[in-house]
């Protein structure tokens, strides 16, 4: 049915999601791994050839994922666990994702899911403070700008915080920003890449587009209506679901993809670099200590920050929206664990 060569490249793992050093292998915990995200985002670690042992945690729903993701035929092993099983799903985790929680509704921000959100992920951070200590962890749940400084002070409290290893995953942004600059452009989304820095969400979103090539060619009305569509394209997703959650699929694509760069970073890889929301100097003396920009990763999780380069006169009135918004978002998920 197959030839020899198309056989090879059935088998083959996708090079274009993944990048594989020789591999020091390690094992992933998924934490709400039975979600609209945990699924997909599941089946493409399995797929991930630097993961060899893949958790899978829910308070509902993981063991049955778990049975279903183990039969794809890639190296890793896969385990599901059930409510009450958490320390177990934790242990000897490298790399622990959450993207536990719930989404918005049409009329919703990401603020509004503070409530529900903030003490899911407060309670799942105190677990992994008490199992997995030194464990890299990547927040997907929202409001991503105040669940990522939630979840450095709950292990803060704990006496584990390591500022290296706590990672808001704004991969989502970058991934649509260079989707949406390539459908204007013409351009093959691999040439388009754009930095976005600040946070996730809204005005926090900023895309440096005068730092592409392509970007920087963008101009007048269609520049408004791209930043736009890359601040707002998690509202377009929402809409257009009409009240069954936000992005799922593309949000497991742009969580595989920063995974992968968590795993090769922990593997020893030189050069790796993307966004990510972190603890951050740059806007510090402005009280925003977290903060998404260019980050080199390596053995240790976070190895380098990177200044945010050169700003456009339009990026910088971006900025100046974003800072007073993302202090104010990163407070209120301090004030919550204090
Ligand atoms: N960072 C981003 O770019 C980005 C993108 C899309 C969605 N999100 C966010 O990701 C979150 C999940 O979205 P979704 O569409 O997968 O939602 P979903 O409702 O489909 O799935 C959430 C899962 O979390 C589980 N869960 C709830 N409480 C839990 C707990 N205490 N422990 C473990 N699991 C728990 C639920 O059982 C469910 O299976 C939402 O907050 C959403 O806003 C973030
Ligand atoms: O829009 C949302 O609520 C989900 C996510 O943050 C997104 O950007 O798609």
């Amino acid at each position: 049915m197959f030839s020899r060569a198309a056989i090879r490249t059935l088998a083959a793992p996708s090079s274009r999601l993944f990048s594989s050093s020789s591999a020091r292998q390690t094992k992933v915990a998924v934490l709400g791994a039975g979600g609209g995200i945990g699924q997909p985002l599941s089946l493409l670690l399995k797929n991930d050839p630097l993961v060899t042992s893949l958790s899978l945690y829910d308070i509902r729903g993981a063991p049955g994922v778990a049975a279903d993701v183990g039969h794809v035929d890639t190296g890793s092993e896969v385990q599901g666990y059930t409510a009450d099983q958490l320390d177990e799903a934790l242990e000897g985790a490298k790399v622990i994702v959450i993207p536990a929680g719930v989404p918005r509704k049409p009329g919703m921000t990401r603020d509004d899911l503070f409530n529900t959100n903030a003490s899911i992920v407060r309670d799942l951070a105190a677990a992994v403070a008490r199992v997995a200590p030194t464990a890299c962890v990547l927040v997907i749940s929202n409001p991503v700008n105040s669940t990522v400084p939630i979840v450095a002070a709950t292990l803060e409290k704990a006496g584990v915080f390591d500022p290296k290893r706590v990672f808001g995953v704004t991969t989502l942004d970058v991934v649509r920003a260079a989707r949406f600059l390539a459908g204007i452009t013409d351009a093959s989304p691999a040439d388009t890449r754009v930095t976005v820095i600040g946070g996730h969400s809204g005005a926090t979103i900023v895309p440096l587009l005068s730092q592409s090539s392509y970007g920087k060619t963008v101009t007048g009305e269609a520049y408004e209506k791209i930043v736009n569509r890359i601040q707002f394209g998690g509202d377009e997703v929402v809409k257009a679901k009409d009240g069954a959650g936000s992005a799922t699929l593309s949000m497991a694509y742009a969580g595989a993809k920063f995974a992968n760069a968590v795993l090769r970073g922990l593997n020893g890889e030189k050069g790796v670099i993307t966004p990510t929301f972190v603890k951050s100097p740059l806007f510090a003396d402005k009280g925003v200590d977290f903060f998404s920009s260019n980050v080199e990763l390596g053995p240790n999780g976070v190895e380098k920050i990177h200044p945010i380069g050169k700003l456009s006169a339009e990026e910088e009135k971006l900025l100046e929206a974003c800072i007073p918004e993302l202090k104010k978002n990163i407070e209120k998920g301090k004030a919550f664990v204090a």
